[in-house]
């Protein structure tokens, strides 16, 4: 049940987020393109799961069932075990947070209007809208004194996107909904706005689901990661240290490329059981902490010319790591199947 019925007093206090699963989804569009055949899967609450796949294979659509702005034309979808297909669509979306590419912010109104829009349309009294948009802008890094007032266009593009976080979450939603929420802006934008998302996403803790084409992002953004082929088959739903060390099929090999192992070393911590005992000197050696990716610890010896680095953990030093030890980093799924060692 919603924690603010519609016409209810107050802010909600804080909601957990809802587990989403697809049985045996179909969506035929009228024309007979099947967009999406039997596809299930289960996302848990509070993960970020992100469907990626070429371009027509049906993720946009996967995205729009949940919320129905598509009908699926056969299977079940549940929240939180609720199928949404008997629930009233309008009442539906307003549980759910959805974000888009351009944002969507009405150009007429406010930041702080545009943030307390589904509050607004749920009947909480204005003092409540205020202070949950508010404390929405200051959770996305907005100083709300500055920008509450202002209009979409007095914006940058990133801070559009992060207008469009705080209004996709005002409300409290039990799940995030986010159509390639990053692609709009510029690549250096987009790292950090990324970076933003995750912090967001610690604290808040939402089912989300995240359309992407951009691989690095899947891998960068996804707890776990769903690839979908044309017809919205289902390829593989795992870690991205599953997807880029064992892919599932020659699709997914394929889909994540020849560099996987470059990106494999982007989502593989720096461990213990990988370090030599630090010597004497580590003066002139880069220092990474333990945990840290591999790739980074690569990218530390790289950029100083160093065969090895100063793992810490904490003020401890726990060893060393080599360039040659992160280098012979094995792909055992790999070699059983391909025996050309391609
Ligand atoms: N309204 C529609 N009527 C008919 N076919 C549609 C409709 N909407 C989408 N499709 C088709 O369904 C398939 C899946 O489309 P969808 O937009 O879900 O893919 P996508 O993976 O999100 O693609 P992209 O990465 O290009 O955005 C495509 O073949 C598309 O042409």
């Amino acid at each position: 049940m919603d924690a603010t019925p519609e016409g209810g007093a107050s802010a909600p206090a804080d909601r957990k987020a809802a587990p989403i699963e697809l049985r045996d989804v179909r969506k035929q569009y009228p024309d007979g393109t099947v967009a999406v055949d039997k596809l299930s899967l289960s996302v848990n609450a509070g993960e970020l799961a992100v469907l990626i796949g070429p371009s027509g294979c049906g993720k946009s659509t996967v995205l729009r069932m949940i919320n129905r702005l598509i009908e699926p034309t056969a299977g079940e979808i549940l929240i939180d075990g609720e199928d949404v297909t008997g629930v009233d669509a309008v009442r539906l979306r307003r549980r759910i947070g959805y974000v888009i590419q351009n944002v969507g912010l009405f150009p007429h109104q406010t930041i702080h209007t545009n943030v307390g829009t589904v509050p607004r349309l749920l009947g909480w009294p204005k003092q409540a809208i205020r202070a949950r948009a508010d404390e929405l802008l200051d959770l996305v890094g907005l100083d709300p004194a500055r920008y509450g007032k202002r209009y979409p266009h007095e914006l940058s593009g990133g801070q559009r996107q992060r207008v469009g976080f705080a209004r996709a979450l005002a409300a409290d939603p039990v799940v995030l909904l986010m159509d390639e929420p990053f692609s709009a802006v510029d690549p250096i934008a987009r790292s950090g706005l990324q970076r933003e998302f995750l912090r967001l996403q610690a604290e808040v803790r939402k089912t989300v689901v995240l359309v992407t084409h951009d691989l690095d992002e899947a891998v960068r953004m996804g707890d776990r990661i769903v690839v979908l082929s044309q017809g919205g088959h289902l390829e593989q739903f795992g870690t991205p240290a599953q997807l880029l060390g064992e892919p599932a099929s020659p699709f997914v090999r394929e889909f994540v490329g020849k560099d996987r192992g470059i990106r494999r070393l982007a989502v593989m911590p720096v461990t213990e059981d990988m370090l030599t005992p630090a010597g004497d000197v580590t003066d002139q050696l880069p220092a990474v902490d333990l945990g840290t990716s591999l790739y980074d610890a690569l990218a530390a010896m790289l950029v100083t010319n160093a065969d090895y680095a100063e793992v810490k953990d904490g003020a401890r030093t726990a060893g060393l790591i080599s360039r040659h030890r992160i280098l012979s980093i094995d792909y055992p799924a790999e070699q059983a199947e391909d025996p050309s060692g391609e």
